[in-house]
């Protein structure tokens, strides 16, 4: 760190500098790489920034150990904990979409929505080969961060501003708020493969699908099932984000809607993949004589509006990290209380060897996914 330390001052000349170190590094090598850097490598012409990749600690403690040795040398606010896939304009919009659109926050509450949905959904399976999934598992490498924060950043309330601290702020809120989740409520599934390297991680038992009900125990969401399913191998990539809004009180129309009354409330769906969206499902006179309804969706295709490139999610992160714009990284509260809700789920896999229920490559997942879904009101659309 020394060297470098001289490397870095020779390139800088006599200017002013700051600072951005990007650690990709194993877990477990974290603060044999931090502890250093802070001591020999931070310049003091300049701020210096540290990018941390997740996953974020093994276990709440020793995430905890982690974050108490960096907070011993580093300041919170130089501390970016990066997971790229809350660089995707679907994260960013959600906030957008909701604080600047009336029609949608006074609908965002128990008192409007019935359930939440987030999924994210991979085609590939060659991750989970590798040393870092196999030992950490779909729980760790998904769920706790991403999924997560994509909850944190649905349900929080309106922060005060735009600014990383305020929102921060909001999102450990709803974290500390998610209630313990309840080992009934949780369906693992793990990608039956024949080859040897899969085969090896099949015997460990590492899960590479998770789906779960959650509830957020405050004013705004109390009662509202927010059902999460993540998997790799699967049919299809797919990462989004489904709002179903109750049934309309008294509906008139109920008559006319021909069939299933569950099926034709309206709902929200925010998605980056298979292709960037946002659809809102509104039900509809279907043309000509009578009076017969239809559900069809009002339909934002991002490829027909915007003739753009759009970078990628790292893009995104990494200038939000020389922007010093924090909002869409871990502070170290959000994290300890994101190990709070998944801590006893992981213990209770890990001390039981609960079996993931296996499923096939390409397949939807684990049947009782869909039987979770359904004990909480959930019909899971694979198809709209
Ligand atoms: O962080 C991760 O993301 C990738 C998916 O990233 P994408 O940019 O290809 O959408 C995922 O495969 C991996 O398991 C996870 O650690």
């Amino acid at each position: 760190m020394e060297k470098l330390n001289s490397k870095m001052a020779h390139i800088e000349g006599t200017h002013a500098a700051n600072r951005i170190f990007y650690l990709a590094v194993p877990q477990e090598a974290l603060l044999d790489v931090a502890l250093p850097l802070a001591n020999s490598a931070q310049t003091k012409r300049g701020w210096n920034r540290i990018i941390i990749e997740k996953p974020f600690g093994f276990t709440s403690l020793s995430s905890q150990r982690d974050t108490e040795s960096l907070l011993s040398r580093f300041e919170e606010k130089q501390i970016y904990r990066i997971d790229h896939l809350l660089g995707k304009d679907l994260i960013e919009n959600l906030t957008v979409l909701r604080f600047s659109n009336l029609v949608f926050e006074p609908l965002w509450s128990r008192t409007y929505i019935r359930n939440v949905q987030v999924i994210f959904s991979e085609e590939t399976a060659t991750e989970i080969q590798g040393r870092y999934f196999g030992n950490y598992g779909i729980i760790r490498d998904i769920v706790h961060s991403h999924i997560l924060q994509t909850i944190a950043l649905f349900a929080m309330e309106p922060p005060v501003s735009l600014d990383g601290e305020d929102i921060r702020d909001e999102k450990v809120k709803v974290l500390r708020s998610i209630r313990k989740v309840d080992f009934e409520d949780v369906v693992l599934g793990q990608l039956k493969d024949t080859s040897s390297k899969v085969d090896r991680h099949t015997k460990s038992m590492t899960p590479t699908y998770f789906a779960a009900a959650m509830y957020i125990d405050n004013a705004r969401w109390d009662g509202v099932p927010f059902l999460i399913k993540t998997g790799m191998g699967l049919m299809k990539n797919r990462a989004e984000i489904r709002i179903q809004f109750r049934h309309v009180p008294g509906n008139i129309y109920r008559e006319r809607i021909g069939h299933d009354i569950d099926l034709d409330t309206n709902e929200l769906v925010l998605r980056d993949l298979p292709e960037e969206a946002i659809l809102l499902k509104v039900n509809n006179k279907v043309p000509g004589l009578g009076l017969q309804l239809d559900a069809s969706e009002l339909n934002l295709l991002y490829r027909d509006r915007y003739d753009v490139e759009v970078p990628g999610s790292y893009e995104h992160l990494l200038l939000d990290v020389l922007d010093g714009d924090n909002h869409l990284f871990m502070r170290s509260d959000e994290l300890a209380a994101a190990w709070n809700v998944l801590a006893p789920v992981i213990h209770e896999i890990d001390q039981n060897r609960v079996a993931p229920e296996l499923y096939e490559a390409g397949d939807k997942g684990p049947v009782n996914a869909y039987y979770l879904a359904a004990k909480h009101g959930v019909r899971w659309d694979d198809d709209w």
